[in-house]
């Protein structure tokens, strides 16, 4: 076939799909085997959409006379699709390395909030901070997430709490999602805490009659895009009615639900969020039997937080059992100072050995149901036709080895693309790094 086109990567010992036949989120089965190519070859056009893939001797002689903007022999190595990042909160001012010692010493996460500190600390100085500020080290952040395989990330306002800071997080996320070559889904989550002077009831009232009828006018505006609203669903912060009518009224201005519950305490929140038709829920620690039967019937995606868990010293969430009873479950790396972690391929081997994943699992809850919990499965999360070329290159002949080196992801991954483009290359690329 003649024709321009934007990339070739030819030959790849392993090329995974995850899926390929335009699933919109995997379950059970369908997560415990994945779908791999071997001694592929895949094709992105100058759209960024990927136009072919299957058997390199067959795409070789159907695109034989394409001329191609880059080509990338992949002989020896695996390709998958870009990681997707279901949950993170990456803009703020002020990191928590003082509260980390506090926690080692024996303080919970919820006294240290109650004392003052935790998110309320985070908010002092995000408000405090420019706007130029905080993109400077959202930018950093995107581009570490970037480096260790993430092309599609959910960003979260939520340290400002008031409507200034809240739309100057936004705006940032914002400035991102125009000016840098990643995906973003940008939450609203100006009920991530009760600021201080307020009561939840003052909170949810000014949330519902003065932070969203703005954003909406300036989403109408086109000024910012937001696609999800959040809310922290928790004892001792928003409770289940402000959760409910704070999303209710977010719903209503055209946001996907997407907010955290069930994590310290058993809140019913998975139960509310199936009623209210949430998109996906967050963290579930503490998650209800019925809460499980009620996300699988409403497929509603659990995102569950390995580094949560891990860092506060919580219990697991059940993962096995909600994958046994049908929940789309997906996967995100929490990002945020409280959690520092921004690696995809960390949190998947958490999830593997403390949530007792099947690396196949893994995966499929960090591309295609990440997406889904996105709204997003429609062009990404996996290798097909027709869905964008976002793609990650490991110098390895198993991609297992992706989840597999824990924390060796910087060596493995030789090359992150998205839509077609290298938005990162490996120093080091050509190294092999299965030993
Ligand atoms: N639990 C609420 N929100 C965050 C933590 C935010 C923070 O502590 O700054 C989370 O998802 O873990
Ligand atoms: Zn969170």
């Amino acid at each position: 076939m003649a024709g321009e086109y934007r990339l070739l990567l030819a030959n790849a010992r392993q090329l995974v799909l995850v899926c390929g036949h335009g699933e919109q989120y995997l379950l059970r089965e369908g997560m415990a085997r994945l779908d791999v190519l071997h001694d592929a070859s895949l094709v992105v056009g100058l759209d960024g959409y990927i136009k072919a893939v299957g058997p390199a001797d067959v795409i070789h002689r159907h695109f034989a006379g394409a001329t191609f903007e880059s080509k990338i022999d992949c002989t020896g190595k695996c390709v998958l699709p870009g990681l997707v990042d279901a949950h993170t909160h990456p803009v703020w001012a002020g990191d928590r390395v003082h509260e980390f010692a506090m926690k080692l010493a024996g303080a919970s996460y919820m006294e240290i909030h109650q004392a003052g500190g935790g998110i309320h600390f985070t908010v002092e100085h995000t408000r405090k901070a420019t706007e130029e500020e905080l993109f400077t080290t959202f930018k950093h952040r995107l581009e570490r997430m970037r480096r260790a395989g993430s092309t599609l990330v959910e960003c979260k306002s939520g340290y400002g709490l008031n409507l200034e800071t809240e739309l100057k997080m936004l705006r940032v996320i914002e400035r991102a999602r125009q000016s840098m070559d990643i995906g973003i889904s940008s939450t609203y989550c100006g009920a991530h805490s009760v600021p201080k002077g307020k009561t939840a009831t003052e909170a949810t009232d000014d949330i519902i009659n003065n932070h969203l009828p703005k954003l909406k006018e300036l989403q109408q505006s086109g000024e910012i895009h937001v696609n999800n609203i959040d809310v922290f669903c928790e004892k001792g912060v928003f409770d289940l009615d402000s959760t409910r009518r704070i999303l209710q009224a977010g719903k209503d201005t055209g946001l996907q639900i997407n907010f955290h519950g069930d994590e310290l305490h058993p809140m019913k929140s998975a139960e509310l969020g199936a009623e209210l038709g949430a998109q996906a829920i967050s963290h579930l620690e503490e998650i209800s039997d019925e809460g499980i039967a009620a996300m699988a019937k409403a497929r509603c995606a659990a995102v569950l937080l390995p580094t949560t868990a891990y860092m506060l010293r919580l219990k697991q969430p059940q993962a096995r059992r909600m994958l046994d009873e049908g929940v789309i479950v997906a996967l995100g790396s929490d990002f945020n100072p409280n959690a520092y972690c921004f690696s995809m391929p960390m949190v998947m081997h958490l999830a593997c050995v403390n949530m007792k994943m099947s690396m196949n699992e893994a995966l499929a809850a960090a591309t295609i149901n990440a997406a889904y919990a996105l709204g997003k499965s429609d062009t990404h999360g996996s290798i097909e036709i027709g869905k964008q070329g976002d793609l990650v290159i490991i110098n390895s002949s198993r991609w297992e080895h992706l989840i597999y080196q824990f924390g060796g992801h910087q060596t493995l991954i030789d090359y992150v693309i998205i839509k077609g483009k290298v938005v990162y290359k490996n120093e080091s690329c050509g190294i092999t790094s299965s030993y």
